[in-house]
């Protein structure tokens, strides 16, 4: 496997299969090119394999068999926990990458109040993380990824712990932020109206082992509103197509 950087795509698997030691195939056989400046959504019920597809990009793990190639040769991951640390400030939460890269002092609290004004947090910079709210502590998280200064970000279900109001500011924020910055994104998430509502492309991974059995594009304009009919009708098809999937798995 290698994970290297590429300039025609921004992340691209070419017949990546995962087997996990005890004989888990979580993957097998995935081909998927995400453009630069993408938004792409991985749905598919529980344990297809998406987390794994996600840390094999992210290079937390390695594949069994197959390329990936990651534009500039890196990415960004944000999960469904913020991962904050609780003993340090907000600012110095958004630091940290930036201190791994060895960014000087001033320069590093200018970038992480920058930062943090992005993902409108501006006042909240001295405070820890246990004074915030959970959609707080995940903008800080956001920040946080955005300091690591990848064009890539990988997001394994971000918003899943959030009550739906928050849920929704924070998919106007990252919909802002993933424009203004030119990001692409791959986003994990068991939601299907989340996916209608956020992504490009929607991809529909099956289990057993793990594959990529479908595509939907969203061609809907932007911004799309989770209730809205246009994204109820989209997330309906999409549905429909995972629940035949899950009963060609029982039957
Ligand atoms: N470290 C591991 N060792 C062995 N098996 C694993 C490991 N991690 C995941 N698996 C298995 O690989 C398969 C895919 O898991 P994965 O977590 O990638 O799926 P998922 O689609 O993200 O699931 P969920 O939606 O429930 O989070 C599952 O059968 C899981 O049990």
């Amino acid at each position: 496997m290698t994970v290297a950087a590429g300039t025609a795509t921004a992340v691209s698997l070419q017949g990546v299969s995962k087997r996990y030691p005890g004989g888990t195939v979580a993957l097998d056989g995935v081909d998927l090119t995400v453009r630069p400046g993408e938004f792409v959504c991985l749905v598919g019920a529980s344990g297809c394999g998406k987390s794994t597809l996600l840390n094999l990009v992210a290079g937390l793990d390695a594949a069994t068999a197959g390329s990936i190639d990651v534009a500039g040769g890196r990415a960004a991951f944000m999960f469904q926990e913020p991962a904050l640390f609780p003993w340090l400030k907000v600012g110095q939460n958004v630091e940290v990458p930036l201190k791994l890269r060895g960014v000087a002092k001033a320069e590093r609290r200018e970038r992480a109040r920058e930062l943090l004004h992005t993902v409108r947090l501006t006042d909240v910079v001295d405070k820890r993380p246990h004074e915030l709210s959970g959609g707080m502590r995940q903008r800080v998280a956001l920040a946080r990824t955005l300091a690591q200064d990848a064009s890539v970000l990988l997001m394994d279900e971000p918003f899943a712990a959030l009550d739906a109001m928050t849920r929704d500011a924070l998919h106007d924020e990252l919909e802002r932020v993933w424009s203004e910055r030119n990001l692409t994104v791959l986003f994990v998430t068991h939601n299907v109206r989340e996916a209608v509502r956020l992504g490009d492309r929607i991809v529909l991974l099956a289990s057993r082992p793990g594959r990529v059995i479908e595509e939907f594009h969203v061609d809907q304009p932007r911004p799309r509103r989770l209730e809205s009919p246009d994204v109820a009708a989209l997330a309906g098809r999409v549905t429909e197509r995972l629940k035949e999937e899950v009963r060609r798995h029982v039957s």
